[in-house]
């Protein structure tokens, strides 16, 4: 991979192991999740969300993605209970989408790939900061939220106005699901979808990959493919 990583060709997913042998690891992601086959855990807790908006810093397009970033220095914006123990903050939101609404979202349920996929990032603050947080095997947690095609308006990014109502969701020990790949990701991807109109999607469409000057390549298709699930459970926080 001559150039940096992306979703070409020459720098996709079928290649990032080249420069980052984590691809092949024991945790990566996404994965396809099986409903037959994942197991309710009554455990599990329901996740407690809270996000304030006035947090947000900025919305930029940061060459793989669309991306919020959140101003992370105190406990304003955080996920907490769900799967996970202690408290997480939020450090950005970004999507991953397709060409076509046939395609897009990284997780796919039964094989079934959606539009678009929403991830919230959050990051372990038992660790100093997000960089030592991503490096350790807890110190991430990322809540996934597919995006279906209907008419509807599009939230001003208050990461609570995109969560769809119900908050069920599934749960496994992934990873980043970009260089570096990090085996760092508690999942947590919602059961519910939230609404996109065509419209906003083709906003999403209208992205670039490509910087001024480049030749044009449009910013589609940034969602890789589902990995093994080698020796995992997916956990379901309903039946
Ligand atoms: C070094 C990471 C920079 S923050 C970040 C990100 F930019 C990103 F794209 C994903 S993702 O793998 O694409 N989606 C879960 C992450 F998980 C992240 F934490
Ligand atoms: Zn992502």
């Amino acid at each position: 991979m001559s150039q940096g990583w992306g979703y070409g060709a020459n720098n996709g997913p079928n290649k990032w192991h080249e420069t980052f042998p984590i691809a092949n690891g024991p945790r990566q992601s996404p994965i396809d999740i099986v409903t037959g086959e994942v197991q309710h855990d009554p455990k599990l807790k329901p996740l407690a969300l809270r996000y304030d908006p006035s947090a947000s810093l900025d919305i930029i397009n940061n060459g793989h993605s669309v991306q919020v970033t959140f101003l992370d220095d105190e406990d304003k914006s955080t996920l907490k209970e769900g799967p996970i123990t202690g408290t997480y903050r939020l450090k950005q939101f970004h999507f991953h989408w397709g060409a076509s609404d046939d395609k897009g979202s990284e997780h796919t349920v039964n094989g079934k790939m959606y539009p678009a996929e929403l991830h919230l990032v959050h990051w372990n603050t038992k660790y100093p900061n997000f960089g030592e947080a991503a490096s350790k095997s807890d110190g991430l947690a990322v809540v996934g939220v597919f995006l279906e095609g209907t008419q509807t308006t599009f939230a001003d990014f208050d990461p609570t106005l995109l969560l769809p109502k119900t908050l069920d969701y599934w749960t496994y020990d992934g990873s980043l699901t970009t260089p570096p790949l990090l085996e760092s990701v508690t999942w947590i991807v919602c059961k519910q979808s939230i609404s996109v109109s065509s419209a906003q999607m083709e906003k999403f469409r209208a992205l670039l990959f490509s910087g001024e000057g480049e030749p044009e390549c449009r910013m589609v298709d940034n969602y890789r493919p589902p990995q093994p699930l080698k020796d995992r459970k997916v956990r379901s926080s309903s039946k």
